[in-house]
């Protein structure tokens, strides 16, 4: 390689990340949401006003004209990262949007690409942590939650104004992550290559388990729906376009039917019916990903103890969790 080398840099975003934002927002009589508004439906016992909380882990990233600042060594076009966290927890507190994880999301994007002219780019993506009303006989609590369950919501926002503030649009991506599942029948793993390198049996029932990571694009805001360019003042009448919770509880209901009915003939065909059934029954959403990664449970041989485990692999009983090696089986579904 020649000694006169030159170099450029050529991606450039930095920010903070795993910023940890929890929000309680308290019911006012002017604020109330009606009793039926609430899924949970809220005890109207207990005393003191509805709560509602949000827990979400932010990552906020920017990008725009701050090469300088790698290659000069020059802070002038740097927005702290330290900024960049405090204005997350300041929009979770002054921000009408401070509970719903898009709308929170997008306002935190907007924000940077409208405050300082050189940013042009945010990218926010963060995870909603679950926290669900806890039932106290029969009647959801007013401010009492349980964390049940691993699983993540998950949102990522990026907020491009590269044409400039008239034309700010956003790509929209949202999801679930680790959201566990298992089913011990309705499984099959037949039909597969078999040559030298095969060791493993076909089975026409199996344990089929998976930790599910979910993400799917919304179509991009429309100019025709004066939606573009994007203003903070538009997030209301977005979210009444797109229904982003209502998308969300529908895309995690539907990947659980299809995960619970299907007679799976493999991973692979069970990711590619739910991804098309989250298309059919969702028409903002332009494109479903799944990850699956495939949790193997295999079969124990009790041979040792005179006890029959292994044959026929259908009747199996007792099993173990490999912890490693585990399958991964992802794909995309794009609507045409
Ligand atoms: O559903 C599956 N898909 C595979 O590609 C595969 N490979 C494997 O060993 N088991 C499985 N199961």
């Amino acid at each position: 390689m020649s000694s006169a080398s030159t170099f450029q840099l050529s991606a450039a975003r930095y920010g903070k990340s795993n910023v940890r934002v929890f929000r309680v927002a308290r019911e006012t009589p002017a604020n109330a949401t009606s009793p039926n508004s609430d899924p949970a439906g809220v005890s109207a016992s207990a005393r003191g006003p509805v709560h509602h909380v949000a827990e979400f882990n932010v990552n906020a990233h920017l990008e725009g004209d701050i090469a300088k600042s790698y290659t000069e060594a020059d802070n002038s076009v740097v927005v702290a990262t330290d900024s960049i966290k405090n204005t997350c927890y300041i929009l979770s507190k002054t921000s009408p949007h401070a509970t719903s994880p898009t709308l929170y999301a997008l306002h935190v994007g907007l924000h940077f690409v409208n405050k300082y002219d050189h940013i042009h780019k945010s990218v926010i993506a963060l995870e909603q942590l679950r926290w669900s009303r806890i039932d106290v006989r029969g009647e959801a609590h007013k401010h009492a939650f349980v964390r049940d369950g691993d699983e993540k919501r998950t949102v990522e926002i990026e907020v491009d104004a590269s044409a400039g503030v008239d034309h700010v649009t956003a790509k929209i991506t949202a999801g679930y992550r680790d959201l566990l599942v298992l089913k011990s029948s309705g499984s099959a793993f037949e039909g597969f290559i078999r040559d030298e390198y095969t060791t493993l049996t076909e089975v026409s029932d199996r344990i089929f388990s998976t930790a599910i990571d979910l993400s799917y694009t919304f179509a991009p805001p429309s100019a025709s729906k004066h939606l573009v360019p994007l203003t903070i003042d538009k997030l209301s009448a977005l979210d009444a376009e797109y229904e982003f919770d209502k998308v969300a509880e529908s895309a995690r209901r539907v990947t659980l039917e299809v995960f619970a009915e299907d007679e799976s003939a493999s991973v692979q065909a069970t990711l590619y019916k739910a991804a098309q059934r989250l298309l059919e029954v969702n028409g903002w959403v332009a494109s479903v990903t799944y990850r699956l990664p495939n949790r193997h449970y295999v079969p124990v041989n009790l041979a040792f103890a005179g006890l029959e485990n292994m044959h026929p692999p259908e009747q199996a009983e007792v099993f173990c969790l490999l912890d490693a090696p585990s399958g991964y089986i992802s794909a995309t579904v794009t609507r045409t």
